[in-house]
């Protein structure tokens, strides 16, 4: 099963990957032909209703696959208004190699006649609200004939993660649906085909430029809207919580406040006027500051828990205290992962070790990538917890879906560059599923770190990242 949004994600990456979307439109509609031949023999009449979008795109190709039919393509609209390129240069290759191709801008003039087979394909993924006009009018009347309707991707008017309309939809007999199978489609009356159209399973399993889709904003936002994270970090070490807290900052989060020792508090304060630290009792986490900590990370949607904390034996019992009280959404790094393994938590959490990290908390590694994501696959199921296990290949997995992120280079092993993912993480995770915040955040950190050594070469600082991390989140169009 696969959602609208994450194949539009997919879609994106295999471009990136040098598979681009006309290639897979001239799959998906030879699949749109091949279904149509199941329902009529060579020489049928064929009657495809095509809108302006990718949807109308991949049946102008079906045509040119249907060449021994009586083929005629009707044209929604006009082809001044087709809405993506790809779509308006299979319209064009029809028109100039003559095929009956007819544009109908009104729906009294569509004259569909008496089909052996009718192909849907006015609307797929891109519908939004109700089908309007001449769309609605074209969908009745193709309802009304007795002809089979295959209808492509998605029954035009059905939302293909709900499997509801919100007016009049295609009554399709069969739908050829891309890729995989669609959540919307399984409830429908209809045949469904999941058509392999070519998209590798790279695109699905690798993080690329598509995975950034999902972080586009709202014109109407308001402060807090993106997130309000709480970095608990900080005793033994200084630094490592103030790159966490800019880090958040900079991958989105609109407030960002640092819950850190006394003793620390005026250091973390002064890497950055950005940083509000709200300083507890002491010299490292004990258990006693455990009860405000978690009441003070009640009022944020993420708290990144570990860095700088250390691995006093008081911090790391306060810090298994903390998970047992905490109910909401975690990351961990450091020293904190090591208890998470003992700990019964009603939290969410994502773990970020590098590999000596995981096998401290019971986990297994391979050298071979591929081998230590079902590793990390496994280990993340048994925990019930989300891992992001870093490495040359970062694997993220919740021990049902796996990512693994390419991103990077070998001029990231420089300290502190850990907290600069917990961190963003933490941020992402306050607008994203936990699973895809730790998938785009290890993107992001690996993107920032190459565009740090593009520009410089090795020799980078944490805090190098730290300044890339909006030019790494910000998707190209
Ligand atoms: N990986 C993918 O996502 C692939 C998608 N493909 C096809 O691309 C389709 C999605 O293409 P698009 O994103 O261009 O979207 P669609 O072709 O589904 O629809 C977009 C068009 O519909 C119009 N529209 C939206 N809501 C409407 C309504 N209620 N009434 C009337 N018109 C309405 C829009 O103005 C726009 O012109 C998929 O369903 C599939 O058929 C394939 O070509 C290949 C791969
Ligand atoms: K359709």
């Amino acid at each position: 099963m696969i959602s609208s949004d994450r194949m539009a994600a997919v879609d994106e990456n295999a471009a990136a990957l040098g598979v681009p979307r006309k290639q897979l439109m001239e799959s998906s509609g030879n699949a749109v032909a091949r279904a149509v031949r199941d329902h009529a023999d060579p020489g049928a009449s064929v009657a495809v209703v095509a809108g302006r979008g990718n949807n109308g795109g991949d049946a102008f190709v079906a045509a040119r696959f249907l060449d021994d039919y009586d083929v005629t393509v009707h044209l929604l609209g006009r082809p001044e208004s087709i809405s993506t390129d790809i779509a308006r240069e299979n319209w064009a290759a029809l028109d100039e190699a003559e095929y009956d191709a007819r544009v109908v801008t009104d729906s009294k003039s569509l004259e569909l006649g008496s089909p052996d087979v009718v192909v849907d394909a006015m609307l797929g993924t891109g519908v939004t609200g109700a089908l309007r006009e001449p769309e609605a009018t074209a969908a009745e009347r193709m309802n009304a004939l007795d002809a089979p309707v295959v209808a492509v991707d998605v029954p035009s008017g059905v939302d293909a993660d709900t499997g509801e309309a919100e007016g009049v939809a295609v009554d399709a007999d069969h739908v050829v649906t891309f890729h995989d199978e669609k959540p919307g489609l399984a409830s429908l009356d209809a045949e469904v085909t999941v058509a392999d159209i070519g998209i590798p399973r790279a695109a699905e399993l690798f993080t690329g430029p598509g995975d950034l889709r999902s972080l586009s904003r709202e014109s109407e936002s308001h402060k807090g809207d993106h997130g309000e994270v709480l970095v608990v970090g900080g005793g033994p070490y200084s630094g490592a919580p103030a790159l966490a807290a800019q880090a958040s900052l900079r991958a989105g989060a609109d407030l960002v406040r640092v819950a850190c020792p006394d003793s620390v508090a005026r250091e973390v304060q002064a890497y950055s006027e950005n940083l509000i630290v709200r300083p507890f009792d002491g010299d490292h986490l004990r258990p006693e500051n455990v009860d405000s900590l978690v009441e003070l990370a009640g009022d944020h949607d993420v708290t990144v828990f570990g860095p700088g904390l250390g691995g006093d034996d008081e911090t790391l019992e306060a810090v298994a205290e903390f998970l047992a009280e905490y109910g909401g959404t975690a990351v961990v790094d450091a020293d904190a992962l090591q208890v998470v393994p003992e700990v019964d938590t009603e939290a969410t959490l994502v773990c970020t070790p590098h590999q000596g990290e995981l096998r401290k908390m019971g986990g297994e590694t391979a050298d071979d990538w591929q081998d230590r994501a079902e590793l990390v696959e496994s280990f993340a199921a048994e925990l019930g917890h989300v891992l992001l296990v870093k490495g040359a290949y970062d694997v993220v997995s919740d021990g049902e879906e796996t990512r693994v992120n390419r991103t990077g280079n070998p001029g990231m092993t420089v300290g502190g560059t850990g907290d600069v993912l917990a961190g963003a993480t933490g941020a992402l995770a306050c607008v994203l599923s936990p699973l895809h915040a730790a998938a785009v955040g290890a993107y992001a950190n690996g993107r920032a770190g190459d565009d740090a050594v593009a520009e410089n070469g090795y020799g980078l600082l944490a805090t190098d990242l730290v300044d890339r991390l909006p030019a790494a989140l910000r998707r190209e169009e």
